[in-house]
């Protein structure tokens, strides 16, 4: 029990082992039951109670952990007590997360007959305003121009909601959108109820908290920066010039896996997929420079498994829920050492067990210390075999070059179609990551 010292605790028994014993009505309880929830999750039993009470609540647990049916099961009970249109407002860091997040509200809420939208960058304007015209009992946005398109809506008022959240809070809060989330906060009245979730904490979220949460409880299941347990996380030390070859050899050793790989650039987020494709592997790439349809289209395929390696950038860091990735590669070490943690959180989800290597040169030995230090732990090399490694050159050297050409073809048709632009207001830009 991690209630917020300051505000009393709150009683929640550290046996409970159901969701009913939580205080969650038998239409939610079934309804959990259909997602194969058995008995809720640690932060589950620590923010439903409390939530379910009306405080405002500051949640932090591991990646994977259930934080979404945390601020999810509460909100869709409120809704079922006092049932209104505009009821709440999901504000989340990118599309697809808020995406998923509509889905989860939808499954946990159809018996109930909830609606949702989600607002976005990069999808007409008008096939948004229609699903807003709707008046769905829920709204899921990325902010960026959020407010001035809701206040434009009409039948759409932020005065009436009952509910905001701001879901990977820390993230929200460092890309930027600081004046409009400020705007957001003046204009949702102060009698809402307000929940701030993520895994990882930053000290513009305690700001946050002070200028936006009433009385707030802290649901802290987890350190600031803590990994999964079941994570097995390596390293491996690379000379730079065989940045590739090494992928490889990880990708045939650890063959008939599902991988998620990071890259901190999207040219290298389609180059290396280019050049994996090009060996024969099904890699498909995700990332801040493909247009909306193709984001969802890639994220789609990997999912339904047609396709085992997703390649992205940061973009795809946070909050993407898909249990069946086994193994996530940092091929460029992320230079925010938080994004390690949320990264690596893309596989061993939900009790499940999954590894993570993280690729190093010589010139990311103070990153990787930066980590290391970050998270507590000294990580091991994954053992391999240079002399292999070394026989893969000539065939992934070839690769690359297909892959240049491959590139180079594919600037030159986009120059000729101008039709995938302005397409990245959720994503690399406003966190420092270049998009050449
Ligand atoms: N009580 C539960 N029992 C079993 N599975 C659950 C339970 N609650 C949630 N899940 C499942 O656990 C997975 C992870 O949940 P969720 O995406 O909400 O994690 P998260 O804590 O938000 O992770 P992240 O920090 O990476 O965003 C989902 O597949 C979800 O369906």
């Amino acid at each position: 029990m991690a209630a917020d010292e300051e505000h009393g605790s709150v009683e929640v028994a550290s046996e409970t082992r159901s969701f009913k014993e939580l205080g969650v009505t038998d239409v939610l309880c079934e309804a959990c039951d259909q997602l194969g929830w058995k008995t809720p999750t640690k932060i589950q039993i620590e923010a439903v109670p409390v939530a379910l009470q009306g405080r405002d609540i500051i949640g932090l647990a591991e990646t994977g952990s259930g934080k979404t049916g945390a601020f999810a099961l509460p909100i869709l009970q409120a809704l079922l007590e006092t049932p209104q249109r505009f009821f709440a407002l999901v504000l989340t860091p990118t599309r697809e997360l808020a995406f998923q997040i509509s889905e989860q509200f939808e499954a946990l809420g159809s018996s109930i007959g909830v609606q949702s939208a989600v607002i976005v960058g990069g999808i007409d304007m008008m096939s948004q305003s229609l699903a807003l015209a709707k008046k769905p009992h829920v709204v899921i946005a990325t902010p960026g121009r959020l407010i001035d398109h809701l206040e434009n809506t009409k039948g759409f008022n932020l005065r009436a909601l009952k509910y905001l959240v701001m879901d990977e809070a820390d993230r929200i809060l460092n890309m930027d959108f600081e004046t409009e989330v400020d705007k957001i906060l003046k204009v949702i009245p102060r009698d809402r109820k307000t929940f701030l979730f993520s895994a990882t904490m930053t000290k513009k979220v305690q700001k946050l908290q002070r200028a936006a949460l009433k009385n707030p409880v802290k649901c802290a299941v987890s350190s600031k920066y803590q990994t999964v347990e079941k994570l097995q996380q390596y390293y491996i030390f690379i000379p730079s010039k065989f940045k590739d070859s090494y992928l490889v050899y990880i990708l045939n050793e650890l063959a008939g896996n599902s991988f998620m790989i990071f890259c901190s650039t999207c040219n290298n987020t389609q180059r290396t997929a280019l050049v994996l494709r090009n060996l024969g592997f099904t890699a498909i790439p995700l990332h801040g420079q493909m247009s909306q349809n193709k984001r969802l289209g890639s994220l789609n395929k990997f999912k339904a498994k047609t396709r085992s390696i997703l390649l992205a950038t940061d973009v795809a860091s946070r909050g993407l829920d898909i249990p069946h990735v086994d193994v996530v590669i940092n091929f460029d070490i992320p230079t925010h050492s938080k994004d390690y943690i949320h990264r690596v959180g893309r596989t061993a989800r939900a009790g499940r067990s999954g590894k993570s290597i993280t690729f190093v040169t010589q010139y990311d030995v103070e990153l990787f210390q930066r980590i290391e230090h970050l998270i507590g732990k000294k990580l091991p090399a994954f053992p391999t075999q240079e002399e292999e490694v070394m026989m893969l050159t000539e065939r992934v050297a070839e690769a690359q070059r297909f892959a240049r050409m491959e590139l180079r073809e594919q600037g030159e048709k986009k120059k000729r179609s101008r039709d995938e632009v302005n397409d990245n207001d959720d994503t690399e830009e406003a966190t420092g990551i270049q998009c050449p």
